[in-house]
């Protein structure tokens, strides 16, 4: 059996030996009530489910559903375990430790992909009058939802007209009809410049949908890694050893070979269908929000043997929308930042801003020798930031000291309430994208996509010039080590 981390199936292994996963052997409905498990499991951070007997699994067991692939564990010892499995870390790993390794292979060369002959993936075919997206368990992820979201953890492959370039995405999808999606594509995101260039040419645009890929790989496909760098090869850099493809029955493109199940098809450049509404990752549905997208055509369904469909069931904290979407934006912003001589250390995104929000560690000593002042300084962030693709799904940026673990948000919220002077120390930004799916912008008072915007300097005056002047009002900060290590030692004879 492969690693944890190069095969879907082995994860799922993985999971199970970790006891994370909770199989389910009596015939669930794919129309709310896997769904409605799923919800459950992510908001008590319980393990995942995976759903064995599905209304509608065809004789080759065609599908299966793992439910909450990359959520929470509830032990705060593995809180993150799920993650780590994903890139073969220990699952004590930290979310310093998982989002440095997903920047690991920016300093690494890329390692190109092995393309093999065939693979798992290619155990059972079938052509477009072999099945029905409709008759198969497609799962109805929220009552007021548009349509059967089938594509909520799997990734697109689409590649430039040049071949230059092949793109690894997560973008949902929902079922259309019995042989067709139909799917958000939207600026900034690379399958929407890719299919934009299809556009131009007047030609479909060409696909893969691969379902239950190397976990490595959904990780980068999730990642708003920069223009033009195709995934492959940096996942294959970041694990240290080539990711198999086999190419696809019906266009040029390459799958992993060890995908639990593969969609073939085009995407239309011209002909699209209202797609939406959807519980999206802030956590709400409003009934009837449908826009047009395009549509994607089905052409074959190839896949393993009881093949295993991951779904993320997302809304409310915690799911795959926030474990991901913003925690690896955080990355790829603190690295960007970074790379432009800027003195920041870390980067998160907090689940509790809805992954709205990133919080920025700033070395403050670096800072201080920069001699600059505050709007300076949040305006070459901002700038940085807010007008970049990567930045293009959060709304406010927060600047924090050293003595903040931006991986803490009792940490971040109190620097943020108690050093950031509302308005006076917010820098706005309404001349940039906004994210649209953001309530406050989709149904808010101002223009849904642009601005919306803040640099958030939660920095007091005195860490710009001659560095921190107070002392916590807490145990840490508040009395002499040796003090707090005699409490320490006595804690249980005091009585506690
Ligand atoms: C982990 C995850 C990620 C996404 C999405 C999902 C999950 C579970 C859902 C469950 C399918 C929900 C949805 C969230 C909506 C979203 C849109 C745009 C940006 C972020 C989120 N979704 C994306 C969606 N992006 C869309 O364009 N389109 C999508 O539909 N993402 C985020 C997307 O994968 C990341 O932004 C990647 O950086 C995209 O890769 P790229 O930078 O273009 O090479
Ligand atoms: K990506």
């Amino acid at each position: 059996m492969a690693l944890a981390h190069m095969e879907f199936r082995a994860f799922v292994q993985a999971l199970k030996d970790d006891g994370d996963i909770v199989e389910i052997n009596e015939e669930c409905d794919p129309n709310l009530e896997v769904s409605a498990i799923i919800r459950k499991v992510v908001e008590s951070d319980e393990r995942a489910p995976l759903f064995n007997k599905l209304k509608g699994q065809n004789e080759n067991g065609l599908w299966r559903i793992l439910g909450a692939p990359n959520s929470l564990r509830s032990d705060p010892r593995h809180r993150y375990g799920r993650l780590a499995r994903h890139l073969n870390l220990p699952p004590t790993s930290s979310m310093k430790e998982i989002l440095d390794k997903m920047v690991s292979a920016k300093t690494t060369p890329p390692i190109p992909p092995k393309i093999v002959e065939t693979g798992p993936c290619k155990e059972f075919r079938l052509t477009s009058d072999q099945f029905d997206l409709n008759q198969l368990p497609s799962p109805t992820l929220h009552q007021a939802d548009g349509g059967k979201y089938v594509q909520t953890y799997g990734m697109f492959i689409v590649r430039s007209p040049d071949g230059k370039w092949t793109n690894w995405s997560i973008a949902r999808a929902m079922v259309h009809d019995k042989n067709h999606l139909v799917g958000l594509v939207m600026p900034p995101q690379h399958i929407s410049v890719i299919h934009r260039m299809w556009k131009e040419l007047g030609q479909d645009m060409p696909y893969a949908l691969a379902f239950g890929v190397p976990p490595a790989a959904i990780m980068a496909s999730s990642m708003p890694l920069p223009d033009g760098l195709t995934e492959a090869e940096y996942i294959g850099s970041m694990v240290n050893s080539p990711l198999e493809l086999v190419k696809c029955e019906t266009n040029e493109l390459f799958v992993p070979s060890t995908s639990e199940i593969v969609f073939e098809g085009t995407c239309s450049v011209t002909e699209t269908a209202r797609e939406g509404p959807f519980g999206e990752m802030h956590g709400y549905v409003f009934k009837g929000d449908s826009h047009f997208m395009p549509v994607y055509t089905v052409n074959m369904i190839t896949h393993r043997k009881d093949p295993i469909m991951p779904v993320c069931a997302c809304g409310r904290l915690t799911d795959e929308t926030h474990t991901m979407i913003g925690p690896l934006a955080a990355a790829e912003i603190g690295y960007i930042l970074k790379s432009n001589g800027l003195p920041i250390k870390e980067a998160f995104s907090p689940f509790e801003s809805q992954v709205t929000w990133v919080a920025l560690q700033v070395d403050t000593d670096k800072l201080r020798a920069m001699k600059t002042n505050a709007e300076a300084f949040c305006r070459q962030v901002g700038d940085l930031i807010f007008k970049g693709k990567p930045g293009s799904t959060i709304h406010r940026l927060l600047l924090v000291g050293d003595d903040i673990d931006v991986y803490d948000f009792k940490e971040v919220i109190w620097a943020f309430t108690t050093r950031c002077r509302p308005v006076m120390d917010e820098y706005s930004y309404e001349d940039v994208p906004g994210f649209p799916l953001i309530p406050y912008m989709s149904h808010g008072n101002g223009p849904t996509n642009k601005g919306g915007k803040l640099v958030c300097d939660c920095l007091l005056p005195v860490e710009y010039t001659t560095g921190k002047n107070w002392e916590a009002a807490d145990f840490k900060e508040s009395f002499p080590p040796e003090l707090q290590q005699k409490v320490l030692d006595r804690w249980h004879s005091y009585g506690f």
